[in-house]
């Protein structure tokens, strides 16, 4: 088995970009939305906005589908929903079994959101012979003796991992020899797959890491704009009260600080990128 290869390059086959592809759930879902209100058209820029991301970047997404929208009128969201759900696979039904049927296993078993996106929860699996026969979101518990039986007659190919980390990695590899060839992991552990299987690995606790990251490089820049525009205001006092000779570098001095006053102010009003999707590849 090889190690490391935990997701697929840069670019996928049709030459989409892995970064073109990781938007096109978020296009879909601000679509889906529009679509549900029966909103006929979108311009790029209604559009970017709903799904957070920048407008020449969803023109650039857009491009790789092959679609352009018509100049004035913006995209059909019908025809982009189904462009989309094509691109993305989602026109057919993908048996899902989830392995670990704990808090998170049973939430995830109940999410109405797969089912409406084409994912059907085809079994649910646990190492806990209490747990065995029990109902979770109306399907019943199977050990996981019945792994293997389970994805092939019901034709697994994506395999959601909810176990703790430490039995992560034997989980993973059973599925993969069972023939799964695209897993979820939940646990906190990177797994090693071979050849030809995508990981993508969900970790709430690192997306708080990051808004914390972000939550103090605010707080810093905050106090870097207090103390610039403190400087601003002393350096204009000073500009003030000097009449002639060195009002020049006075003025100067204020001009500068008032500059980094704008600066710092401009750099506060940045925020994690919203164009970075919760999913990342493992
Ligand atoms: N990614 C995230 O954001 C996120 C959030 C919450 C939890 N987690 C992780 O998800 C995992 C599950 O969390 P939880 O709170 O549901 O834990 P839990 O203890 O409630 O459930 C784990 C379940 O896995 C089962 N299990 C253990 N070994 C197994 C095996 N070899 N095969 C099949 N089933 C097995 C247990 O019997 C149990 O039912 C943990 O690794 C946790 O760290 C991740």
């Amino acid at each position: 088995m090889a190690t490391g290869r935990t997701h697929r390059t840069a670019t996928r086959s049709r030459g989409i970009p892995e970064a073109t592809v990781a938007r096109l759930p978020l296009y879909l879902r601000a679509l889906t939305a529009l679509s549900e209100r029966s909103v006929p058209t979108v311009s790029s820029e209604e559009l970017a906005t709903a799904a957070g991301v920048n407008s020449a970047k969803l023109r650039k997404d857009f491009s790789y589908l092959g679609s352009y929208g018509t100049r004035g009128v913006g995209y059909d969201v019908e025809y982009l929903v189904y462009q989309i759900s094509r691109e993305l696979g989602l026109t057919q039904d993908w048996p899902v079994v989830i392995v670990g049927i704990g808090n998170l296993g049973a939430a995830l078993a109940g999410y109405g959101g797969f089912a409406s996106r084409g994912f059907r929860v085809a079994g649910l699996i646990d190492a806990d012979r209490a747990m065995t026969g029990k109902q979770v979101a109306g399907l019943t518990v199977r050990h996981t003796d019945e792994l293997e039986p389970l994805i092939k007659e019901s034709g697994v190919s994506i395999g959601v991992i909810a176990t703790p980390a430490g039995a992560a990695q034997a989980v993973c590899n059973r599925l993969v020899e069972a023939g799964v060839t695209s897993i979820l992991n939940f646990a906190p552990t990177v797994l090693n797959v071979p050849d030809g299987v995508d990981v993508r690995k969900v970790d709430l606790s690192i997306e708080l890491q990051i808004l914390a990251f972000h939550e103090q490089r605010k707080a810093g820049e905050e106090a870097e704009l207090r103390d610039a525009e403190a400087a601003a205001a002393a350096a204009a006092a000073q500009s003030g009260a000097v009449e002639r000779g060195t009002a020049g570098t006075a003025g100067t001095a204020a001009g500068t600080a008032a500059g980094n006053a704008a600066a710092a102010k401009k750099r506060t009003g940045q925020g994690p990128d919203g164009d970075v999707p919760a999913v990342m590849p493992a």
